[in-house]
This record gives structure tokens, C-alpha cells and sequence, in this order.
């Protein structure tokens, strides 16, 4: 990519550089916290809890393993990686701490709003009940918002309640997640393998979340196509889409370089469906070919509701900046790209309407402008 410089002329540089990408306010819709620890936590953890089946206990060679065996084209085999950091995390204390370093990796890499989801479900191995799981890692994001504060960062975080799309507990986890909706969990999710576990397995949750009025979105277009996604829109009726690649499937580009929309893409972007794009993990489980050909590109031009995300922090060996960098890299992205995709991403958040305004106007559009002007004064424009 060719890195524009200030011209006579006087325009900006349009290559935002990695400190500007770093120092950009980002908005986070998609994380997962069991994807997203760091390599030494997780050493600790292991001897605290006496888990032995790490495959090292050397924390780079570990965040190493982690990456090259989430690198495997399967999204099943992606998943098998996560058997390691749920194994230690399955305390009160441990929650604590990995919910608290999330919220800081976060704020120190310029998130200034998060969801992070995780299995309530999956961390019950060592006795605590589903209510000492969300209050541990409420409390552990409490903790890691106090410490970015104290570090000159502003991040807040909510939750998201995960049920496994294989197992049948996603009623008891949508019902958890309702009851804690105003204490620290904002919306509800599913995940997991996704071929033979159709999201319609779970309609009684989402039905029962739509009586509440409460938010959900659905992982669906990930390693299944549009059936998926179809699903999970019209039958379940989520408010958000977990990756929604797929809908590429419905989307037809003709020699002459014109594009035709299938009835459920035109839907999608119609009714402005966000869709929570991960482009490194689509890379990895061979969801997409590489950054210049993940449809990202093409969904953006064509101004569907994308939104950029992490997915799996650790998996991937990625961060809300790095994935930006690979765009800029990839697209040609400017900072207003980058803008785009942030606003985009707080529009689509579940979180009161106010709040989510207040955060546009008062710190992602400020942030930007004050990004945007910083070649003006000879500043960090290189
Ligand atoms: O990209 C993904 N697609 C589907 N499921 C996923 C993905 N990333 C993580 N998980 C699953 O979600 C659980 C709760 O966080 C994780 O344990 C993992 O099994
Ligand atoms: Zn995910």
C-alpha cells in the first residue's frame, strides 16, 4: 500500500498509521472471553487449578500453539482450541482476573466500548452455579474498567450470555441473561459448530427474549451458508448477525462489474441488519480466502451494516487495531473508513439509545476529528 504523504496542497495523509489506528476510538460487538486470554494468564491459571493438559507452559510458545492450531480451515477444529481456556477457567478467582485483563487489553488498545461474550454453561466444572459465573466476570469487568481508568483509559464493557448451539440449555442461559439485564449483561448469543445445529434448535429462547424485549444475536453465516443466516433472522428474528459472511452467497456480480442483491442480502441491508465481521478468524477456519478477497470489502462498498470485530483474541493473535491494519492494509481504508465502520458498530450496540448517542457525539466523533486534524499541526502524521 502506498503511503501517502501531505501534499502542497494540503490534504490529509490518507494512510492512517498504526499509533493514529491504536489511538482511534474502537467499538468491540464481537469477543469472545474464553478467546481471549493472555498466554501467561493462562500458564498461571493452569498451576493454580493443577490443569496439566496444556500443550506448553511456555507463554509464547503457548499464544504460538494457540494460533497455529486455531489455523486449521475447520471451524470445528477452531473450536477444540477453547477445551484449554475454559479448563482454567472455572473458579470465581480466575474469572476475575481473566474478565479483568480483558477489559484492560481492551481500553489499552483504544476500545472505548466492548460486548464480550462467554458460555455461562462452560464453567461450571468446579461447582459454582451459573449466577456465581456472571457475577464473577461482571465483577471482573468492573475491575479491569477501574484499572484502564487509572492508566488514562476510558472503556466500558458489557456482557453477552452465550448458550453452545449443541447442547440444550439455551433457555436457562436466555432466562439468566434476562434476569441480569440491567446488572452487567446486555444481550444474549449462540455459538459453536454450526453445520447440523441450525439456530431454529433454540427458538424457545429466542422467543422468549423477544417477549422480554431483550437483545440477541446469532452466530449464522459462518461455516454454513444463507439457510443459516436465513434462520436466524426470520425465524428467531436476531437483532444482529455474528459474522454473516455468507450473505456474500446472495449477493451476484456480473462482468460488467454490477451487483445484484437476492432477496435475503437486499433484506439484510434494507433493514440494516448489523453484521459482526471478524475478518482474521474467518481466515483461519477458511471462512475467507485472505484479507483482500474476505467480503468485507465488497459489504462495505455496497454500505451493508458492517462492523469490524476480534472474534478470538488469543486464536487469532489479534487485537481491534491489528484488524483494522489488515483492512487498511487490504482496502486503502482511511481514518473515515475507520469511523464508518466504529459508528456503525455503536449504532448496532445493546445499549440504551442515549448512552449509545452520547458515546457517537461525545467521544468516537471527537476522537476522529481529533485524529483527523493532528497533519494540520506537523504532529503524528509519518
Ligand atoms: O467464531 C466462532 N464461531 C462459533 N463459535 C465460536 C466462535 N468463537 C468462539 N466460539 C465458541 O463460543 C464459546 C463461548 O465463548 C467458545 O467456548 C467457543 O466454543
Ligand atoms: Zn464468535
Amino acid at each position: 500500500m502506498e503511503n501517502e504523504t501531505v501534499t502542497r496542497a494540503g490534504t490529509a495523509p490518507r494512510t492512517p498509521t498504526a499509533d493514529q489506528i491504536r489511538r482511534a476510538p474502537k467499538v468491540l460487538l464481537h469477543d469472545h472471553l474464553d478467546g481471549g486470554l493472555r498466554p501467561q494468564t493462562i500458564v498461571e491459571l493452569a498451576a493454580a487449578c493443577g490443569y496439566e493438559g496444556l500443550p506448553t507452559t511456555d507463554p509464547v510458545e503457548l499464544g504460538e500453539w494457540f494460533r497455529e492450531a486455531a489455523d486449521s480451515g475447520s471451524l470445528e477444529r477452531y473450536l477444540e482450541t477453547f477445551a484449554h481456556t475454559c479448563a482454567v477457567m472455572q473458579t470465581r478467582e480466575a474469572l476475575i482476573r481473566v474478565a479483568a485483563d480483558c477489559a484492560e487489553d481492551l481500553a489499552a488498545d483504544g476500545v472505548v466500548y466492548a460486548e464480550v461474550r462467554y458460555a455461562p454453561e462452560q464453567h461450571l466444572e468446579a461447582g459454582l452455579t451459573l449466577e456465581q459465573v456472571v457475577e464473577a466476570v461482571n465483577e471482573g469487568f468492573r475491575e479491569g474498567e477501574r484499572r484502564a481508568r487509572e492508566a488514562g483509559n476510558r472503556i466500558r464493557v458489557g456482557a453477552l450470555l452465550t448458550a453452545m448451539r449443541h447442547a440444550a440449555r439455551s433457555l436457562e442461559i436466555a432466562e439468566l441473561a434476562n434476569r441480569y439485564r440491567d446488572r452487567g449483561v446486555s444481550g444474549f448469543d449462540i455459538a459453536g459448530a454450526e453445520a447440523g445445529y441450525p439456530p431454529t434448535r433454540h427458538l424457545d429462547a429466542f422467543e422468549y427474549l423477544k417477549r422480554e424485549n431483550n437483545h440477541f444475536t446469532i452466530h449464522a453465516g459462518e461455516a454454513f451458508g444463507l439457510p443459516s443466516i436465513w434462520q436466524a433472522l426470520q425465524w428467531c428474528g436476531a437483532d444482529r448477525l455474528g459474522h454473516g459472511v455468507r450473505i456474500i452467497d446472495d449477493i451476484e456480480t456480473r462482468p460488467d462489474g454490477s451487483v445484484r442483491l437476492g432477496r435475503l442480502a437486499a433484506y439484510v441491508r434494507d433493514k440494516r441488519v448489523p453484521l459482526e465481521m471478524c475478518p482474521t478468524s474467518n481466515l483461519q477456519t477458511a471462512a475467507a480466502d485472505s484479507y483482500a478477497e474476505h467480503p468485507i470489502g465488497l459489504l462495505r462498498r455496497l454500505h451493508f451494516r458492517v462492523t469490524v470485530n476480534t472474534d478470538n483474541r488469543l486464536m487469532s493473535g489479534t487485537s481491534m487495531s491489528r484488524e483494522f491494519e489488515h483492512l487498511v492494509e487490504a482496502f486503502g481504508y482511511t481514518l473515515d473508513d475507520l469511523q464508518w465502520f466504529t459508528l456503525n458498530a455503536m449504532k448496532s450496540a445493546f445499549l440504551p439509545f442515549d448512552e449509545r448517542l452520547a458515546m457517537i457525539n461525545d467521544v468516537i466523533k471527537p476522537g476522529y476529528a481529533e485524529l483527523k486534524a493532528e497533519w494540520l499541526f506537523g504532529g503524528a502524521a509519518s
